[in-house]
Protein backbone atom coordinates (compact mmCIF):
# COMPACT_ATOMS: atom_id res chain seq x y z
CA UNK A 1 0.00 0.00 0.00
CA UNK A 2 1.62 3.68 -1.33
CA UNK A 3 2.12 5.96 2.10
CA UNK A 4 -0.83 8.08 0.24
CA UNK A 5 -3.17 4.86 0.58
CA UNK A 6 -1.59 4.15 4.15
CA UNK A 7 -2.89 8.04 5.18
CA UNK A 8 -5.97 8.00 3.16
CA UNK A 9 -7.31 4.41 4.77
CA UNK A 10 -6.46 5.79 7.97
CA UNK A 11 -8.56 8.73 7.74
CA UNK A 12 -11.77 6.86 6.23
CA UNK A 13 -10.89 4.53 8.83
CA UNK A 14 -11.27 7.42 11.44
CA UNK A 15 -13.23 9.83 9.73
CA UNK A 16 -13.08 12.35 7.60
CA UNK A 17 -33.08 25.37 25.96
CA UNK A 18 -35.83 25.02 26.87
CA UNK A 19 -36.80 22.83 30.07
CA UNK A 20 -39.60 20.93 27.76
CA UNK A 21 -37.49 18.04 27.39
CA UNK A 22 -38.38 14.22 28.11
CA UNK A 23 -34.77 13.86 29.36
CA UNK A 24 -31.90 16.07 29.94
CA UNK A 25 -28.59 15.08 29.71
CA UNK A 26 -25.85 15.26 32.48
CA UNK A 27 -22.36 14.65 33.07
CA UNK A 28 -23.86 11.84 35.52
CA UNK A 29 -26.09 10.66 32.53
CA UNK A 30 -23.08 10.48 30.33
CA UNK A 31 -21.28 7.61 32.03
CA UNK A 32 -23.66 5.42 31.89
CA UNK A 33 -25.78 4.00 29.37
CA UNK A 34 -29.46 5.17 28.99
CA UNK A 35 -31.14 1.81 30.55
CA UNK A 36 -29.79 0.82 34.01
CA UNK A 37 -27.47 -1.54 34.74
CA UNK A 38 -26.35 -1.40 30.77
CA UNK A 39 -22.89 0.10 30.69
CA UNK A 40 -22.58 2.57 27.70
CA UNK A 41 -20.49 1.73 25.02
CA UNK A 42 -19.43 4.90 24.20
CA UNK A 43 -19.15 7.56 26.67
CA UNK A 44 -18.04 11.20 25.69
CA UNK A 45 -18.00 13.56 28.88
CA UNK A 46 -17.47 17.22 28.99
CA UNK A 47 -16.16 17.85 25.40
CA UNK A 48 -15.29 20.67 23.76
CA UNK A 49 -13.79 21.54 20.76
CA UNK A 50 -12.32 24.51 18.82
CA UNK A 51 -11.33 25.36 15.29
CA UNK A 52 -8.21 27.92 16.43
CA UNK A 53 -10.16 30.67 18.83
CA UNK A 54 -13.31 29.38 18.00
CA UNK A 55 -15.00 27.53 20.22
CA UNK A 56 -17.76 24.97 18.61
CA UNK A 57 -18.21 22.50 20.87
CA UNK A 58 -18.79 23.38 24.44
CA UNK A 59 -19.17 20.35 27.35
CA UNK A 60 -20.96 17.89 25.40
CA UNK A 61 -21.85 14.77 27.28
CA UNK A 62 -23.66 11.66 25.00
CA UNK A 63 -23.82 7.99 25.41
CA UNK A 64 -24.58 5.29 23.36
CA UNK A 65 -25.15 1.49 24.53
CA UNK A 66 -24.50 -1.65 22.73
CA UNK A 67 -27.19 -2.26 20.50
CA UNK A 68 -28.67 1.52 20.61
CA UNK A 69 -28.86 3.77 18.12
CA UNK A 70 -28.76 7.37 19.14
CA UNK A 71 -28.76 10.81 17.25
CA UNK A 72 -27.03 13.76 16.64
CA UNK A 73 -29.65 16.12 15.08
CA UNK A 74 -29.69 20.05 14.95
CA UNK A 75 -28.99 22.40 12.17
CA UNK A 76 -26.05 23.46 10.06
CA UNK A 77 -23.13 24.06 12.00
CA UNK A 78 -24.60 23.15 15.58
CA UNK A 79 -21.45 20.72 15.27
CA UNK A 80 -22.78 17.35 14.76
CA UNK A 81 -19.75 16.21 12.28
CA UNK A 82 -17.09 17.93 14.61
CA UNK A 83 -18.38 15.57 17.59
CA UNK A 84 -18.33 12.62 15.11
CA UNK A 85 -14.88 13.50 13.96
CA UNK A 86 -13.87 13.94 17.58
CA UNK A 87 -14.89 10.52 18.65
CA UNK A 88 -13.16 9.31 15.98
CA UNK A 89 -9.89 11.07 16.85
CA UNK A 90 -9.62 12.92 13.88
CA UNK A 91 -10.61 16.40 15.70
CA UNK A 92 -7.80 17.08 17.60
CA UNK A 93 -7.96 20.54 19.09
CA UNK A 94 -10.42 19.33 21.85
CA UNK A 95 -10.96 18.55 25.76
CA UNK A 96 -13.12 16.30 27.57
CA UNK A 97 -13.34 12.34 27.71
CA UNK A 98 -14.02 9.95 24.97
CA UNK A 99 -14.22 6.47 26.88
CA UNK A 100 -14.99 3.16 24.75
CA UNK A 101 -15.99 0.23 27.01
CA UNK A 102 -15.05 2.34 30.22
CA UNK A 103 -11.69 2.98 29.15
CA UNK A 104 -10.90 6.92 28.26
CA UNK A 105 -9.59 6.61 24.46
CA UNK A 106 -7.30 9.58 25.55
CA UNK A 107 -4.84 11.02 22.85
CA UNK A 108 -5.32 7.88 20.53
CA UNK A 109 -4.76 8.04 17.23
CA UNK A 110 -8.06 7.42 14.62
CA UNK A 111 -6.42 4.81 13.53
CA UNK A 112 -6.16 3.28 17.10
CA UNK A 113 -9.59 4.09 17.51
CA UNK A 114 -10.92 1.86 14.44
CA UNK A 115 -8.51 -0.89 15.99
CA UNK A 116 -10.63 -0.44 19.34
CA UNK A 117 -13.64 -1.14 17.48
CA UNK A 118 -15.28 2.51 16.38
CA UNK A 119 -15.92 2.50 12.55
CA UNK A 120 -16.53 6.18 10.74
CA UNK A 121 -18.84 6.05 7.66
CA UNK A 122 -18.24 9.44 6.45
CA UNK A 123 -21.27 11.92 4.63
CA UNK A 124 -18.80 11.06 1.46
CA UNK A 125 -18.67 7.79 1.66
CA UNK A 126 -14.89 7.16 1.13
CA UNK A 127 -15.14 5.10 -0.94
CA UNK A 128 -11.85 4.51 -3.36
CA UNK A 129 -12.77 5.23 -6.73
CA UNK A 130 -10.12 2.85 -8.32
CA UNK A 131 -10.57 0.08 -6.59
CA UNK A 132 -13.64 -2.58 -6.72
CA UNK A 133 -16.37 -3.07 -4.03
CA UNK A 134 -14.31 -6.41 -3.05
CA UNK A 135 -11.04 -4.69 -3.10
CA UNK A 136 -12.70 -1.48 -0.68
CA UNK A 137 -13.90 -4.92 1.23
CA UNK A 138 -10.99 -6.11 1.63
CA UNK A 139 -8.38 -3.45 2.14
CA UNK A 140 -9.27 -2.66 6.07
CA UNK A 141 -7.98 -4.57 8.52
CA UNK A 142 -10.73 -7.12 10.76
CA UNK A 143 -10.22 -5.80 13.74
CA UNK A 144 -12.28 -7.85 16.01
CA UNK A 145 -13.96 -11.33 16.29
CA UNK A 146 -17.04 -9.79 15.32
CA UNK A 147 -16.38 -8.82 11.92
CA UNK A 148 -18.35 -10.14 9.21
CA UNK A 149 -17.01 -12.44 6.72
CA UNK A 150 -17.49 -11.61 2.86
CA UNK A 151 -20.75 -14.04 3.33
CA UNK A 152 -22.39 -12.15 5.42
CA UNK A 153 -21.56 -8.82 3.91
CA UNK A 154 -23.03 -10.24 0.40
CA UNK A 155 -25.86 -11.75 2.13
CA UNK A 156 -26.75 -8.34 3.87
CA UNK A 157 -26.17 -6.44 1.02
CA UNK A 158 -26.71 -8.50 -2.13
CA UNK A 159 -26.45 -5.53 -4.22
CA UNK A 160 -22.77 -5.44 -3.43
CA UNK A 161 -22.36 -9.28 -4.37
CA UNK A 162 -23.94 -8.61 -7.70
CA UNK A 163 -21.54 -5.58 -8.14
CA UNK A 164 -18.18 -7.00 -6.39
CA UNK A 165 -16.13 -6.56 -9.23
CA UNK A 166 -17.30 -2.97 -10.29
CA UNK A 167 -15.02 0.00 -9.25
CA UNK A 168 -16.05 2.57 -7.25
CA UNK A 169 -16.62 4.90 -9.71
CA UNK A 170 -19.68 3.10 -11.16
CA UNK A 171 -21.73 2.34 -7.84
CA UNK A 172 -24.85 4.89 -6.99
CA UNK A 173 -25.48 6.93 -3.91
CA UNK A 174 -27.14 4.66 -2.50
CA UNK A 175 -24.46 1.41 -2.86
CA UNK A 176 -21.94 3.39 -2.26
CA UNK A 177 -23.35 4.38 1.33
CA UNK A 178 -24.33 0.62 1.66
CA UNK A 179 -20.70 -0.20 0.84
CA UNK A 180 -19.35 2.31 3.26
CA UNK A 181 -21.41 0.87 5.95
CA UNK A 182 -20.25 -2.88 4.86
CA UNK A 183 -16.67 -1.86 5.11
CA UNK A 184 -16.70 -1.24 8.45
CA UNK A 185 -18.82 -4.36 9.82
CA UNK A 186 -16.49 -6.41 7.92
CA UNK A 187 -13.75 -4.91 10.01
CA UNK A 188 -15.75 -5.66 13.27
CA UNK A 189 -16.91 -1.79 14.36
CA UNK A 190 -18.65 -2.07 16.97
CA UNK A 191 -19.77 1.24 17.14
CA UNK A 192 -20.32 3.07 14.05
CA UNK A 193 -20.22 6.57 13.66
CA UNK A 194 -22.63 7.79 10.72
CA UNK A 195 -22.30 10.96 8.99
CA UNK A 196 -25.99 11.63 7.13
CA UNK A 197 -26.51 8.08 5.53
CA UNK A 198 -29.33 9.58 4.19
CA UNK A 199 -28.36 12.31 2.67
CA UNK A 200 -29.38 12.61 -1.31
CA UNK A 201 -30.51 8.98 -1.39
CA UNK A 202 -33.78 7.76 -2.78
CA UNK A 203 -36.84 7.15 -0.55
CA UNK A 204 -36.27 3.21 -1.64
CA UNK A 205 -33.01 2.95 -0.35
CA UNK A 206 -33.23 5.36 2.54
CA UNK A 207 -35.75 2.70 3.79
CA UNK A 208 -33.11 0.00 2.62
CA UNK A 209 -30.02 1.93 4.80
CA UNK A 210 -33.23 2.03 7.25
CA UNK A 211 -33.54 -2.06 7.43
CA UNK A 212 -29.67 -2.34 7.59
CA UNK A 213 -29.60 -0.17 10.76
CA UNK A 214 -32.38 -1.51 12.18
CA UNK A 215 -30.54 -4.99 11.87
CA UNK A 216 -26.63 -4.12 12.98
CA UNK A 217 -28.58 -2.82 16.08
CA UNK A 218 -30.29 -5.84 17.19
CA UNK A 219 -26.57 -7.65 16.67
CA UNK A 220 -25.61 -5.06 19.14
CA UNK A 221 -23.73 -3.12 17.25
CA UNK A 222 -23.53 0.56 18.73
CA UNK A 223 -24.78 3.85 16.28
CA UNK A 224 -23.95 7.49 16.53
CA UNK A 225 -25.90 8.74 14.24
CA UNK A 226 -25.72 12.47 12.46
CA UNK A 227 -28.54 12.94 10.38
CA UNK A 228 -31.11 15.55 9.38
CA UNK A 229 -34.04 13.37 7.58
CA UNK A 230 -35.90 13.52 11.60
CA UNK A 231 -38.69 10.84 10.32
CA UNK A 232 -35.80 8.83 9.18
CA UNK A 233 -33.90 9.20 12.59
CA UNK A 234 -37.07 8.91 14.65
CA UNK A 235 -37.38 5.33 12.07
CA UNK A 236 -34.29 3.65 13.22
CA UNK A 237 -33.06 5.36 16.68
CA UNK A 238 -33.50 5.01 20.25
CA UNK A 239 -32.97 8.44 21.32
CA UNK A 240 -31.65 11.65 20.02
CA UNK A 241 -29.14 14.55 21.04
CA UNK A 242 -30.33 17.65 19.81
CA UNK A 243 -27.49 20.24 19.28
CA UNK A 244 -28.05 23.83 18.59
CA UNK A 245 -24.57 26.24 18.75
CA UNK A 246 -21.83 23.13 20.13
CA UNK A 247 -24.16 22.26 23.32
CA UNK A 248 -26.70 20.03 23.63
CA UNK A 249 -29.63 21.41 24.61
CA UNK A 250 -32.02 18.88 24.44
CA UNK A 251 -32.32 14.59 24.92
CA UNK A 252 -35.08 12.89 23.67
CA UNK A 253 -37.06 10.03 23.76
CA UNK A 254 -38.27 8.61 20.35
CA UNK A 255 -41.74 9.23 21.22
CA UNK A 256 -40.91 13.03 22.77
CA UNK A 257 -39.00 14.03 19.07
CA UNK A 258 -42.41 12.67 17.30
CA UNK A 259 -44.73 14.84 19.49
CA UNK A 260 -42.71 18.01 18.35
CA UNK A 261 -41.55 16.86 14.41
CA UNK A 262 -43.39 19.23 13.47
CA UNK A 263 -42.08 22.28 15.79
CA UNK A 264 -38.89 21.09 15.21
CA UNK A 265 -39.15 21.06 11.39
CA UNK A 266 -40.49 24.56 11.76
CA UNK A 267 -38.31 26.35 14.31
CA UNK A 268 -34.76 24.56 13.86
CA UNK A 269 -34.61 24.28 10.09
CA UNK A 270 -33.91 20.80 9.95
N1 LIG B 1 -12.39 23.22 9.11
C1 LIG B 1 -13.07 24.14 9.78
N2 LIG B 1 -12.47 25.32 10.10
C2 LIG B 1 -13.13 26.26 10.80
N3 LIG B 1 -14.40 26.13 11.24
C3 LIG B 1 -15.04 24.98 10.93
C4 LIG B 1 -14.40 23.94 10.20
N4 LIG B 1 -15.28 22.93 10.05
C5 LIG B 1 -16.41 23.32 10.68
N5 LIG B 1 -16.27 24.53 11.19
C6 LIG B 1 -17.27 25.30 11.94
O1 LIG B 1 -17.58 24.55 13.10
C7 LIG B 1 -18.97 24.65 13.39
C8 LIG B 1 -19.54 23.26 13.48
O2 LIG B 1 -19.45 22.65 12.19
P1 LIG B 1 -19.92 21.14 11.94
O3 LIG B 1 -19.58 20.80 10.53
O4 LIG B 1 -19.42 20.29 13.01
O5 LIG B 1 -21.49 21.32 12.09
P2 LIG B 1 -22.66 20.32 11.62
O6 LIG B 1 -23.70 20.40 12.68
O7 LIG B 1 -22.09 19.01 11.29
O8 LIG B 1 -23.22 21.04 10.33
P3 LIG B 1 -23.21 20.55 8.81
O9 LIG B 1 -24.29 19.56 8.72
O10 LIG B 1 -23.47 21.80 8.06
O11 LIG B 1 -21.84 19.97 8.55
C9 LIG B 1 -19.58 25.51 12.28
O12 LIG B 1 -19.67 26.84 12.77
C10 LIG B 1 -18.58 25.41 11.18
O13 LIG B 1 -18.59 26.59 10.38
Amino acid sequence: MSERMSERMSERMGERTTERSSTTTTTADANRGPDDGVPALLSVTDLSAWYGEARVLTDVSVTVAPGEVATLVGRNGAGKTTLLRSVMGLHKQVKGTVSLDGSDLGRRSPDARARAGIGWVPDDRGIYASLSVEENLMLPPVVHDSAWSMEKVYDHFPVLAQRRDFPGTKLSGGEQQMLAMARVLRMGSRLLLLDEPSEGLAPVIVQRIGEIIREIKAQGVGVLLVEQNVAFARSVADRHYLLAQGKVVEHLSNDALAARESELLTHLGM
